[in-house]
């Protein structure tokens, strides 16, 4: 498809990733995650979940990670640099086995939460939550959380293949189609807008580390520097080299541990699309029409108005 896009790229766009990691917290006793069962939620547009207003009061988590997009980049950063660089502990287990997704529930397998509760404390975590779906005990607790934004154009972009390759969920249809669906917030995890303005407005009420994707395409090993010392961490300049490159693109596509290749078919079909596709910033300007952009700008400045977050539309 030939790129049909205007060269305004001054509005911004974004996606999505939480990360939480060891806090002071991880010395109070421990007490198992109770999550209700999810199994009749986890596939619905994630809007659905708004009905569980006070969810899961029970819970208690030492560490915790989130995410949305890019969530299995910072995975793999959080975990190579709790291994201090070691690419063998870290090649231990799927990357979905070492960080539970405390909201997947597909029997038999275990849930995430089943998976979270064999760990030992600190655990880190993964979630797509919007803030206001978060188990409460997460706040009290003090637990920390890397949230990775990405541009939205590009986040539609992702999505829209991801949902195409994920038999899981229902079929986005045609990219016009997807276009709408995404905007009105029909979309797993809801709407791009709510989510990132809600992980915005509490960051600083919070251990909330926000990074941008486009900065950890830019300039990875400073971004991975403001993890190391969120983590309480502190690590040789060759140890963050050595994870700057094991965390690249190019190498994670080729990791069994990361590429999820160990996925099934009948839940990851990457003969449609390849999990790790693009890993680029600007994608959007291959699937964008002109009116797309055009109206995508104006629905952004209405819904992000007052907002003070400047994403990257290229690099
Ligand atoms: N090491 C890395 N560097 C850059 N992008 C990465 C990456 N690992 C994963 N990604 C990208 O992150 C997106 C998936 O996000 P998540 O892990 O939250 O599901 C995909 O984007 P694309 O579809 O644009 O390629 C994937 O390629
Ligand atoms: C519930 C939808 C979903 C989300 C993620 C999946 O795979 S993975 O965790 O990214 O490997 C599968 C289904």
């Amino acid at each position: 498809m030939a790129p049909t896009y205007h060269t305004d790229t001054k509005s911004p766009t974004k996606s999505v990733s939480l990360l939480k990691v060891p806090c002071a917290s991880d010395t109070v006793v421990f007490e198992p995650l109770q999550l209700p069962s999810l199994e009749n939620t986890a596939l619905l547009p994630w809007n659905a979940l708004s009905v569980l207003t006070d969810p899961w009061p029970g819970l208690w988590a030492a560490n915790f990670q989130l995410e949305l997009e890019g969530t299995t980049w910072i995975q793999e950063i959080v975990d190579m640099i709790e291994q201090n660089g070691d690419v063998a502990k870290c090649q231990r287990a799927i990357i979905q086995h070492r960080h539970p997704f405390i909201e997947w529930a597909r029997p038999p397998q275990p849930s995430g939460v089943e998976k979270a509760n064999t760990m030992p404390s600190p655990r880190t975590l993964r979630t797509h939550l919007p803030t206001q779906l978060l188990p409460p005990s997460f706040w009290e607790n003090n637990c920390k959380f890397l949230y990775v934004a990405r541009n939205a154009k590009d986040c539609m972009v992702s999505y829209y293949h991801f949902q195409r390759m994920n038999q899981v969920l229902p079929d986005p249809g045609t990219w016009e189609e997807y276009f709408e669906t995404f905007i009105s917030g029909k979309v797993g995890w809801g709407s791009w807008f709510d989510h990132v303005k809600g992980w915005w407005e509490i960051k600083d009420r919070y251990q909330v580390l926000f990074l941008f994707y486009e900065d950890m395409k830019r300039d990875p090993k400073c971004e991975i520097q403001k993890v190391v010392q969120f983590m309480g961490k502190s690590l040789d300049e060759t140890v963050l080299d050595e994870i700057v490159q094991e965390t690249s693109f190019e190498k994670m596509k080729e990791n069994p541990m990361t590429n999820r290749s160990t996925v099934p078919k009948f839940i990851l079909d990457q003969s449609i699309s390849p999990f790790m596709r693009k890993g680029t910033v600007g994608d959007w300007k291959n699937h964008f029409t002109v009116a797309q952009n055009e109206r995508f700008d104006e629905i952004y400045r209405q819904k992000m108005e007052g907002i003070s977050i400047n994403f990257c539309m290229e690099l």
